[in-house]
């Protein structure tokens, strides 16, 4: 026998806990659905405590003492990471934006507002070299007021902090951030097998003509936005303005938001590659114990201050580089550039020609001159024609271009929050945004008994009444808190339009619903909720319970004006796993975007296996399609779904047109159809055990109850106005 056991006439394979993460249980079966994602940062694992409230915890927040604090901290050099020029505020904005800069439209996930860069794989993304370290420097704080502020606020506020600090006039601050604490297990970040790997490598991020795969918006595995050398590090501004433009458009950011960002980003601070980058050791996730959670530790040179090796660029971008002010614009378009290679060895752009007066000074010597620089994707800011107009009109007028910076800045920072209404704090802005989608208040003051009186007697049925009001909500995703009922944006456009709402249908509830709102003082979006709960109602009665579904009067509605119409179109649902629909067949399997959509949603699975059971009795398919619907009492909220989906009397039979007849065994009579989707519930077996417990005789109550708890929820996904 070969031993290669370290304790000979032992086991070699270590018995225990399964700690590592290298493979898991799961792995034996790929195709297995992935629940994990519905049940993170579950109150479990909280290390704050049930009771612990954010929002609460920051009203003992002393403002004013964390600002001065943070202020001297960014001019306090550590001999441990020392500052560039004395002040931090360049590395404390590059953090504070790669925090932001990962959050993308198509499903709202990333973004700064969960403090997820201190976790991998965020933590570790070769782009985030060196902003271990600026965390590390907030710790102080960090540790200070404790509670009282997130990490994720602590980021985004040292760096808008920064750029007050270094001369800018901020559009202002919002508190209300609210950190996890394990990293996040539902972002898909790409399926490339290395980092950075370049286009066209094993599960490329690119198709056709340059197509990014939705929903990303950064260009390479690692990247929070595009490569700073050029595509797939090949120096050429002009096809780095199309990676540039997709990869904030994807951000949310137009031309000018662009131009204003990226200029204002590199008028402060420095890139870092006065080294040898191989000298580097593994990231945070990577490094050994003794490194205390930091990475990318250089043992064998300096590795500090002028020797730092960051991204492997180096050099400032203009001559007063911890000072905001028109300089990036006069460096930029005042030169000719040439290509170079930094002493890191990675491409940057140098002026052909400059004053030696203008130079940036070293960082530790200011007898000392460097050659400014500019990345491929500012050279596209002088190169592309439409980048290049907003660049020189920044230029002409710098009282505009701060201006334009600090709302992009602010949009940048706070995108990812969702409403007004979430924000906390002196510092934030009066002025209603529209990207922020306003709702204004509703009334609270009318009569809610009268109101649903009307809605049980206008002749809708409970699939119509229930249909549109989980329509209305089911937009909301709690990545970055838009969509959701409040607005009542579902009749405006887009969303009256969609497929997915079957715009007839819509209208013609409509149509019945607006008179009830308009006569009653209540808003429609209420009224349309209120409709839901009245059929919930109305079909817990025709299975024999007797409920009230509870409400929270107060929503308000949108108008078009206030609706950034193209802007929603990310809404959009092209599937939806509780309505039994898919616009379209994708090469996902539909029970995974349920999954996908769930977990936006903010449901457990468990949620999510409750309100299938019951939207499917109701009658609430797509198109009012009778496959899915396997009970003979529609209409009644009953637990029949869950009966019916483990009674061993019926068996399962593909047909050719993707769906299950359910056969009665004895007859051999096809009695109901099913989808992939149905199903699901009772071959997975997490999911088949909830079914099952629903299906248990004793049970049928607790279902109606769970049901109305699972539908306030949704209802009330939203609902940031009662915070
Ligand atoms: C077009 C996209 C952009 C590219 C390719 C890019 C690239 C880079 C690179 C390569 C560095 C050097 C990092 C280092 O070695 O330390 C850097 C630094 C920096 N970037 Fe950007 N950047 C972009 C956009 C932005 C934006 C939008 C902001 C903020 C609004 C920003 C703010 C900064 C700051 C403040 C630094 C200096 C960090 C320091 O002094 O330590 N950048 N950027």
């Amino acid at each position: 026998m070969n031993d290669i056991s370290p304790t000979p006439g032992k086991c070699p394979v270590m018995h225990g806990g399964v700690t590592s993460v290298d493979s898991s249980k799961m792995d034996w079966w790929p195709k297995a659905l992935n629940l994990d994602i519905l049940h993170q940062h579950d109150t479990k694992t909280n290390p704050f405590g049930p009771g612990f409230k954010y929002r609460e915890a920051l009203k003992a927040l002393d403002m004013n003492a964390l600002k001065n604090d943070m202020k001297a901290l960014l001019n306090d050099s550590q001999d441990w990471w020392p500052a560039d020029w004395g002040h931090y505020g360049g590395l404390m904005i590059r953090m504070a934006w790669h925090s932001a800069g990962t959050y993308r439209i198509a499903d709202g996930r990333g973004g700064g507002g969960r403090g997820n860069q201190r976790f991998a794989p965020i933590n570790s993304w070769p782009d985030n070299v060196s902003l271990d370290k600026a965390r590390r420097l907030l710790w102080p704080l960090k540790k200070k007021y404790g509670n009282k502020i997130s990490w994720a606020d602590l980021i985004i506020l040292a760096g808008t902090m920064a750029y007050e600090s270094m001369g800018l006039k901020t559009f202002g601050f919002g508190y209300g951030r609210e950190d996890i604490w394990h990293p996040e297990k539902d972002v898909y970040w790409g399926s490339e097998k290395e980092w950075l790997a370049p286009t066209g490598s094993e599960g490329s991020r690119y198709s056709g003509e340059r197509d990014l795969e939705n929903p990303l918006a950064a260009t390479m595995m690692g990247l929070i936005y595009v490569n700073p050398e050029g595509v797939d590090g090949k120096p050429d501004p002009l096809k780095t303005a199309h990676d540039v433009r997709i990869t904030f458009a994807r951000m949310a950011m137009n031309d000018e938001e662009t131009v204003a960002l990226t200029a204002g980003g590199h008028t402060v601070g420095k890139c870092h590659g006065n080294g040898d980058a191989s000298k580097l050791g593994p990231a945070p996730e990577g490094a050994d114990v003794d490194e205390q959670g930091l990475g990318w530790a250089n043992h064998s040179d300096r590795g500090i201050g002028r020797n730092t090796v960051s991204s492997g660029l180096e050099g400032a971008w203009t001559s007063n580089p911890t000072k905001w002010d028109n300089g990036y614009f006069e460096m930029l378009l005042n030169h000719e550039w040439e290509l170079k290679k930094s002493p890191a060895g990675a491409w940057q752009w140098e002026p052909v020609d400059i004053k030696e007066d203008d130079k940036p000074v070293d960082v530790e010597d200011p007898s000392i001159r460097h050659n400014p620089i500019m990345t491929d994707a500012d050279m596209a800011m002088k190169m592309d024609p439409e980048y290049r107009k907003i660049s020189e009109r920044f230029y002409k007028d710098p009282a505009y271009f701060s201006e334009v910076f600090a709302r992009a800045w602010f949009k940048l920072t706070h995108r990812d929050m969702g409403p007004k209404a979430r924000y906390i704090g002196p510092d934030v802005p009066a002025e209603d945004l529209i990207w922020q989608d306003p709702v204004p208040a509703g009334h609270t003051n009318y009569d809610i008994g009268g109101v649903k009186t009307k809605i049980a007697a206008s002749g809708l049925s409970v699939s119509d009444l229930v249909t549109t009001a989980w329509d209305s909500a089911r937009t909301f995703r709690g990545s970055d808190k838009r969509g959701g009922a409040n607005g009542a944006r579902i009749r405006l456009a887009p969303q009256k339009d969609w497929e997915g709402n079957e715009p007839q249908r819509l209208a013609r509830v409509l149509s019945v619903l607006e008179p009830i709102a308009a006569a009653s003082g209540a808003s429609l979006a209420d009224v349309i909720v209120l409709a839901g709960n009245v059929g919930i109602e109305k079909a817990a009665k025709a299975a024999g319970f007797d409920v009230t579904v509870p409400f929270a009067p107060g929503r308000g509605d949108a108008t078009a004006a206030m609706t950034d119409a193209e802007s929603f179109e990310v809404l959009e649902p092209l599937h939806d796993g509780y309505r039994n629909w898919l616009k379209k067949d994708y090469a996902v399997r539909p029970e995974e975007l349920m999954l996908d959509r769930t977990q936006l949603m903010g449901l457990t699975a468990c949620e999510m296996t409750t309100l299938v059971g019951g939207m499917r009795v109701m009658g609430t398919n797509h198109g009012g399609a009778k496959h899915g619907v396997f009970t003979d009492r529609e209409g009644a909220l009953t637990t029949d779904f869950f009966v019916n989906l483990t009674d061993m009397g019926y068996k399962w039979k593909p047909t050719d047109q993707g769906l299950y007849e359910i056969q009665d065994r004895k007859t051999g009579q096809t009695k109901w159809t099913a989808t992939r989707v149905d199903l699901v519930f009772g071959s997975n077996s997490v999911l088949r055990a909830y079914a099952e417990i629903y299906a248990q005789d004793d049970n049928k109550e607790k279902f109606v109850h769970d049901f109305i708890a699972a539908w306030t929820k949704v209802m009330n996904a939203d609902r940031f106005d009662l915070l």
